[in-house]
């Protein structure tokens, strides 16, 4: 019932040109898939060259970040309305980097995750635990505070239309990936905490994970009850090894 959601966030890589050589590449790799979501958000400069890339393609656009007010005197952001103009169906909010070197807080999140939807951009609320926080056994309290509050502002109606994407901060880039069976645990843990939020309408919610994911690990990710899909960094900066993503392809 809910449709495998495979994201790749470039963060900041990827030039127009190399974005460009990416995407007809990839293109092929995973055109004749069903019963896939398939999103790539690029950094903000490559939008504009992969908006018509990707036109009749299975693949849809996100953005990595937004300020959340529709235009105005605010140097060096861009609006939810410019990502839209874009072709941009999605957008992360939160993303543990965000959080780490920008100042981004539950705060922000709440507010630009209420924005994104107002455009009809579907937010990927990402949330996430430090190794300090596993280690003093802090996960889920952590992860129910960023739940809470980063979907403070929304309604009933609202919640169906939100990712949310469970990236351990220790597993970000680090080659460790959380095991399957941990992942699965924390996404469960998640969706109660959106049930309770939300009721039956946890139960329309993507929850993605995060944190190294590569194609030898998808297929097992995948085949947890609570993980709808993945939301992939360095491993989604190449044709070959998204697309591998994508299908669930350990080879
Ligand atoms: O931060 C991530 C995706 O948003 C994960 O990055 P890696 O897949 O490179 O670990």
């Amino acid at each position: 019932m809910r449709v495998p959601v495979l994201a790749g966030n470039w963060k900041m890589y990827m030039t127009p040109t190399e974005s460009q050589s990416m995407i007809d590449q990839l293109i092929p790799l995973i055109e004749d898939l069903q019963n896939r979501k398939v999103v790539l958000c690029p950094p903000y400069t490559s939008l504009s060259v992969l908006s018509k890339a990707i036109e009749g393609s299975p693949i849809q656009l996100g953005a990595q970040n937004m300020y959340p007010v529709d235009e105005g005197a605010f140097t060096g952001e861009v609006s939810p309305k410019m990502l839209q103009a874009l072709q941009c169906s999605y957008v992360i909010i939160g993303h543990s980097e965000r959080r780490q070197y920008f100042g981004e807080t539950d705060s922000s999140v709440a507010e630009k995750t209420l924005k994104a939807l107002q455009y009809n951009l579907t937010p990927i609320v990402c949330v996430g635990e430090t190794l300090e926080q596993r280690e003093e056994k802090l996960t889920e309290p952590t992860i129910e505070i960023q739940i809470r509050k980063g979907l403070a502002p929304l309604v009933a109606g609202q919640f169906e239309k939100v990712i949310i994407a469970y990236e351990p901060v220790w597993a970000i880039g680090t080659g460790r990936t959380a095991s399957p069976e941990d992942a699965q645990d924390v996404c469960a843990f998640i969706r109660t905490i959106v049930a309770s939020i939300a009721g039956d309408e946890a139960q329309k919610v993507p929850i993605l994970y995060g944190g190294s994911v590569k194609p030898e690990n998808i297929k097992e990710l995948m085949s947890q009850p609570d993980i709808d899909g993945a939301l992939v960094g360095g491993a989604s900066l190449k044709a070959e090894s998204f697309a591998r993503i994508v299908r669930f392809e350990e080879q």
